[in-house]
C-alpha cells in the first residue's frame, strides 16, 4: 500500500462512526473525572428548583446563599439557566469570565465566603444560546460543572431554570447527591406545578430536602403589617402530605424588589426586614435538614457495611 492511499485510509477511518464513538466516551470519561474531583471537595450540593416560573426561586438561590455565607460558611452560587439568567442581575454582575481552553475557571468572588458562577458570565453571547435544544444544553451544563475550580466550598447552591425540563435533569444526574428545594408560592395554580415538580424529583430519584413557601403574605410597606393575600399554609400543608421538611415561609416584602434592583442580596442590606428575618432562618433550618440527611446517610451506609 502507498504512503498517500495508508494517509488516505487513516483519515477516513478517524471520521468513522466507530472511532468518533470511541473519542466522545473517552471525552466523557475524562469530563466525568473532573466533575467528580469538583464535587468530591464540595460538602453539601444544594438544588434549588420550582414547577413555574416567577415564584422567586433565584432570588431564593441567592439569599440562601449569601446568608449561608453570612453564618460563616464557604459558598458557591451556580446559576445553569441557560435562558433566563436572573442571578448577575439579583448580584449586580456583569461581565464575562476568561475561560482558556484547557484550564479551570475561577469563580467570581462576590463577598469574603461568596463565590459566584453564572451561565451569562461564561457565554460570549448569550442570545446565542437561546436556539440551543436538549444535547447541546445537557453538554453545556456537565462541562459548566466540570470547568469550574471552586476549591473546596461547605454549600454549592445551583439555581435551574423552573420546570422540569433538560436543564433540571442534567443538573441532577451531574450531581445525584444534591439535595432539592423545591420553591412555590401559596397560589393554588402554583401548588399544582409543585406537585409535579414533587413527582418529578421522585422519578428522577432525586434527595429532596424540603419545601420553601415564598410570597407567604404581604408586608405592607407603610405600616409593616401583614396582610394575607392568599391563604398561606398551602407549602407547609403540601410538605405534610409529601412527607417532606417545610424549610420555612418567606413574605413578600417590599425590601426584597428593593434589594433585586440594587444588585444585593436582601439578608446582606442593613436593615432589619421580615423577609430578611425569614431568610437567615431558612438558611438555619437548610444546614439542620442538609446536616441530618448527611447523618441518614452515614447510617444507611453503615448497616449496609454489616
Ligand atoms: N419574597 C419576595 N418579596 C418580594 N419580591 C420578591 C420576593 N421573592 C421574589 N420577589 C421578586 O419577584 C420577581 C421574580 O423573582 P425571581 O426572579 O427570583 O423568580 P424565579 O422564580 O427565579 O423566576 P424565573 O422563573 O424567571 O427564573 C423578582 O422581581 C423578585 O425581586
Amino acid at each position: 500500500m502507498t504512503k498517500s492511499s495508508d494517509t488516505k485510509n487513516e483519515s477516513s477511518c478517524s471520521s468513522c462512526p466507530s472511532q468518533q464513538k470511541g473519542r466522545r466516551s473517552a471525552a466523557a470519561a475524562v469530563q466525568d473525572q473532573l466533575i467528580k474531583s469538583t464535587l468530591d471537595n464540595i460538602r453539601f450540593k444544594l438544588f434549588v428548583m420550582s414547577g413555574k416560573g416567577g415564584v422567586g426561586k433565584s432570588s431564593i438561590a441567592v439569599n440562601l446563599a449569601a446568608a449561608l455565607s453570612l453564618k460563616g460558611y464557604r459558598v458557591g452560587l451556580l446559576d445553569v439557566d441557560i435562558h433566563g439568567p436572573s442571578v448577575p442581575h439579583l448580584l449586580g454582575l456583569t461581565g464575562t469570565l476568561e475561560s482558556k481552553r484547557g484550564s479551570l475557571v475561577s469563580p467570581i468572588q462576590y463577598s469574603e465566603r461568596l463565590f459566584v458562577v453564572s451561565m451569562e458570565s461564561i457565554l460570549k453571547d448569550p442570545d446565542q444560546a437561546v436556539l440551543w435544544r436538549g444535547p447541546m444544553k445537557t453538554a453545556a451544563i456537565r462541562q459548566f460543572i466540570a470547568d469550574v475550580d471552586w476549591g473546596s466550598l461547605d454549600f454549592l447552591v445551583v439555581d435551574s431554570p423552573p420546570g422540569t425540563g433538560d436543564e433540571p435533569m442534567t443538573v441532577l444526574k451531574t450531581i445525584p447527591e444534591a439535595l432539592s428545594i423545591v420553591v412555590t408560592t401559596p397560589q393554588e395554580i402554583s401548588l399544582a406545578d409543585v406537585r409535579k415538580a414533587i413527582n418529578f424529583l421522585q422519578y428522577a430519584h432525586a434527595n429532596i430536602l424540603g419545601i420553601v413557601e415564598n410570597m407567604s403574605g404581604l408586608i405592607c410597606p407603610h405600616c409593616t403589617g401583614r396582610i394575607e393575600l392568599f391563604k398561606t399554609g398551602g407549602g407547609k400543608a403540601l410538605a405534610e402530605k409529601y412527607g417532606l421538611e417545610f424549610l420555612g415561609a418567606i413574605p413578600l416584602d417590599p425590601a426584597a424588589v428593593v434589594a433585586g434592583d440594587l444588585g444585593k442580596p436582601v439578608v446582606m442590606l442593613d436593615e432589619d426586614t421580615p423577609a430578611k428575618q425569614a431568610l437567615l432562618d431558612l438558611a438555619d433550618s437548610v444546614i439542620r435538614t442538609s446536616e441530618n440527611s448527611l447523618e441518614a446517610t452515614a447510617g444507611k451506609l453503615k448497616k449496609e457495611d454489616q
